[in-house]
């Protein structure tokens, strides 16, 4: 790839936002997606080369991975609707939320196959992961520590028989191998995970000691030089896109009931022939998951993973609801944004 002049589709761009352009926008407009993310100034690439553009009124906020349309005069005129989006809790607060990453196409779930193994934890990134409406993988790292890789690999398959998952080696080439197919040009990739299962030597690995000299989008500095610089946004040799941001790794559980009801979608099922439809599947008559659990369709773990995650998930909702109705200057800031929004329509 030209690392100067990447093609839309390098970039990951897909007929779903191209739909969003009209033929006039496609003339006078530049389209670019989001690299980096700065109070004063947001980055993008675009087929033109590297952009710095001035950041956008309070409604229309970017992240990294957004696409937007810009103008010659390096003003943001339109982000697209988002394909996927990442959000979490802000940090030291219980009520915001902070998007993290957009347009994710796929996301790595990665656990260790040692003494970090928990079903529970890949429970909770899968819930994660669709409430994003991005495809989850499951990477079990550490293959090579473990003595019962095949049992392990088979609970978390049970998860959801359409899940792909893969047990490897982080350290093995071979092993990396395997992930090839999901860093193919245009498509875009993140990794989730907690502290030390091995995310940064697949990264390493995928990105490889070689292309990071040249895989990065690179500048060219006052002297003409090229130089390289950190991005969130990797271009992989194979062409794909990794999303490298920091606040992917510290996700949380914010508001996401559709996201946890799609990752334990036979528990909506089971609780559907219960004979009460307020069935607290404990010990009512009739109930349809305790009679699973006997029946062995349906584990007690998986139930009480289901029920810890529903309850965090609404705490986190709730108290976001409430702060917002509560807060005086949260409609304050509405009221600020609002004029900052009329402002930007009249060209100020
Ligand atoms: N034996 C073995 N060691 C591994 C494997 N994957 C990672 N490691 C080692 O585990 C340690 C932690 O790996 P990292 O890649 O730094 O983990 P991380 O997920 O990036 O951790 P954070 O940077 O804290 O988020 C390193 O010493 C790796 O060499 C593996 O599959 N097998
Ligand atoms: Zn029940």
């Amino acid at each position: 790839m030209n690392n100067l002049a990447p093609t839309l589709q390098q970039l990951g761009w897909k007929p779903f936002f191209q739909q969003q352009v009209s033929l006039e926008e496609l003339s006078n407009l530049t389209i670019g997606r989001v690299v980096e993310q700065h109070r004063d100034c947001i980055v993008v690439v675009s087929p033109k080369g590297q952009s710095s553009l001035r950041p956008m009124p309070f409604d229309k906020i970017v992240c990294v991975g957004d696409w937007v349309l810009f103008d010659d005069t390096l003003r943001i005129c339109k982000r697209l609707e988002r394909q996927s989006l990442f959000e979490r809790k802000a940090p030291g607060s219980k009520v915001l939320t902070q998007i993290i990453a957009a347009n994710i196409d796929t996301v790595m779930i990665v656990c260790s196959l040692n003494h970090d193994f928990s079903l529970n934890r890949i429970e909770r990134y899968l819930a994660t992961a669709r409430e994003a409406m991005v495809e989850p993988v499951v990477i079990l790292t550490k293959a090579d520590l473990c003595e019962d890789t095949d049992i392990k690999r088979q609970q978390v398959q049970e998860l959801d028989p359409m899940l792909m998952v893969y047990t490897i080696n982080a350290l093995d080439n071979h092993d990396i191998k395997l992930l090839e197919s999901y860093c193919n040009s245009g498509s875009t990739l993140a990794f989730l995970g907690s502290s030390g299962v091995g995310k940064s030597t697949l990264v390493n690995a995928l990105v490889g000691y070689e292309s990071q000299q040249t895989g990065e989008i690179r500048e060219e500095d006052s002297k003409g030089r090229h130089t390289t610089t950190h991005r969130a946004l990797k271009v992989l040799p194979q062409g794909g896109i990794l999303m490298d941001t920091p606040g992917m790794r510290e996700l949380q559980l914010s508001s996401c009931e559709q996201g946890v009801n799609e990752t334990f979608s036979e528990i909506a099922e089971f609780a559907d022939k219960c004979r009460f439809s307020d069935c607290a599947h404990t010990s009512e008559p009739g109930c349809a998951i305790q009679q699973a659990i006997k029946g062995g369709l349906l584990s007690e773990r998986r139930l009480h993973s289901y029920q810890k995650l529903m309850r965090e998930q609404a705490l986190n909702g709730a108290s976001l609801a409430e702060k917002r109705s509560k807060d005086k200057a949260f409609g304050k800031l509405i009221n600020s944004t609002q004029n900052a929004s009329r402002q930007y329509k009249k060209g100020y």
